[in-house]
């Protein structure tokens, strides 16, 4: 692994419990890494860890095969020598100073002509090539933004970290700068890690996810898998939309089904190791419940919102459970209405069933 974060915690110093317990996750070179998690769950102590603001309380980071911080040893790098490119939610642009000034602040050693020759090629790179002699204040958030990771990616870090690179800008500008960051990052092969309270933006721009909760990561993957193979509770809830439904385990002559309020379920793949009992918690996603007229299993209308190509329906079954659905929206039902449903899922996950 290029970046390798071995059991780390941070504590702060009147804390009584680590803002980060004991988390380990890997970056191999060129990947983009994003952190999503509640409101004060850690994401940004990480950060600050990795970039050498705050001490470890124990484990250790590699950063290109060069152990930067371990607690054990008492390794700690400073900040200025892991060359490591910040990226803030503020932009943090020197506003005295030129956009070229800006982003040759970090090439300071280099000559004149080398500087010019970089901050041309960083400009180009972010696509404002005509901006060099303006200052901050006659730029738009997003072109500051831009501005900001030129910057950073200026003198060639060994690594990026962006703390919420987006969060101060409109939606649609969000949304369009997470795919150019995303494309820049890639043409240039960094390695980065960012923290982000938004969970369609750490899909748009990562590789690889993590979410925290409570100062623990709970799972480090893919998106497809933390939304079709959450490994926790936690991360079923966070992470898209979806209910827990009552079930059962029932191990047949077919292998494990599990019987649901939507009928008998095939293949689960995350299961608890049933008790006696085989009870347990089904997750049922949006977009795993269909409108189906034919369904001999009929749900009511509870409430919807429209979302342009669909709605989201809250639907009641008969057995009194609430399930969200995901249906197109030339389906339009009035609420109070029963229609047919059916599950159709490749993945079925369990949970042990919470003892109330
Ligand atoms: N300098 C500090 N001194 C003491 N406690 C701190 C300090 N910075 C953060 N904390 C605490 O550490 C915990 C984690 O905070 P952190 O900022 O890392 O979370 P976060 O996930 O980035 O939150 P947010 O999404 O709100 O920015 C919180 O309980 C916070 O109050």
């Amino acid at each position: 692994m290029y970046l390798h974060l071995d059991q780390i915690s941070v504590q702060y110093a009147a804390a009584a419990r680590p803002a980060v317990q004991h988390v380990s996750l890997g970056l191999r070179r060129g990947q983009v890494g994003a952190l999503i998690g509640p409101s004060g769950c850690g994401k940004t102590s990480l950060l600050r860890a990795v970039a050498g603001l705050e001490r470890l309380k124990s484990g250790k980071v590699v950063l290109d095969q060069r152990t930067v911080s371990d607690a054990a040893l008492g390794v700690h790098v400073d900040a200025e020598a892991r060359r490591i490119g910040m990226v803030f939610q503020d932009y943090a642009l020197f506003p005295h100073m030129t956009v070229a000034q800006n982003i040759a602040f970090g090439l300071h050693g280099q000559s004149a002509a080398a500087q010019r020759e970089r901050v041309a090629q960083m400009l180009d790179l972010v696509g404002l090539g005509g901006a060099a002699k303006r200052y901050p204040h006659q730029l738009s958030g997003g072109q500051q933004q831009r501005i900001a990771l030129a910057r950073a990616l200026a003198p060639q870090p060994s690594l990026l970290l962006m703390d919420e690179p987006f969060s101060s800008l409109d939606i649609d500008l969000r949304e369009r700068l997470a795919q150019e960051v995303r494309a820049i990052l890639k043409q240039t092969g960094t390695t980065a890690l960012f923290v982000t309270h938004d969970q369609l933006e750490a899909f748009a721009v990562a590789d690889v996810i993590g979410v925290m909760n409570h100062g623990q990561l709970e799972q480090w993957d893919e998106a497809y898998a933390l939304y079709h193979r959450p490994a926790t509770r936690f991360v079923a809830s966070f992470v898209g939309h979806g209910v827990f439904a009552q079930a059962e385990l029932v191990v047949g002559a077919d292998g494990p089904q599990v019987r649901t309020p939507l009928g008998l379920l095939s293949d689960p793949i995350e299961c608890p190791l049933p008790g006696n009992d085989g009870l347990c918690e089904v997750l049922l996603r949006a977009d795993d419940i269909v409108h189906d007229d034919d369904s001999p299993v009929r749900a009511q209308i509870q409430a919807k919102a429209f979302r342009g190509s669909e709605f989201l329906y809250t639907l009641k079954l008969a057995s009194g459970e609430q399930v969200l659905a995901h249906v197109p929206s030339h389906h339009d039902h009035a609420i109070g209405e029963w229609i047919g449903v059916r599950a159709e899922m490749d993945h079925v996950v369990t949970f042990p069933r919470l003892v109330a």
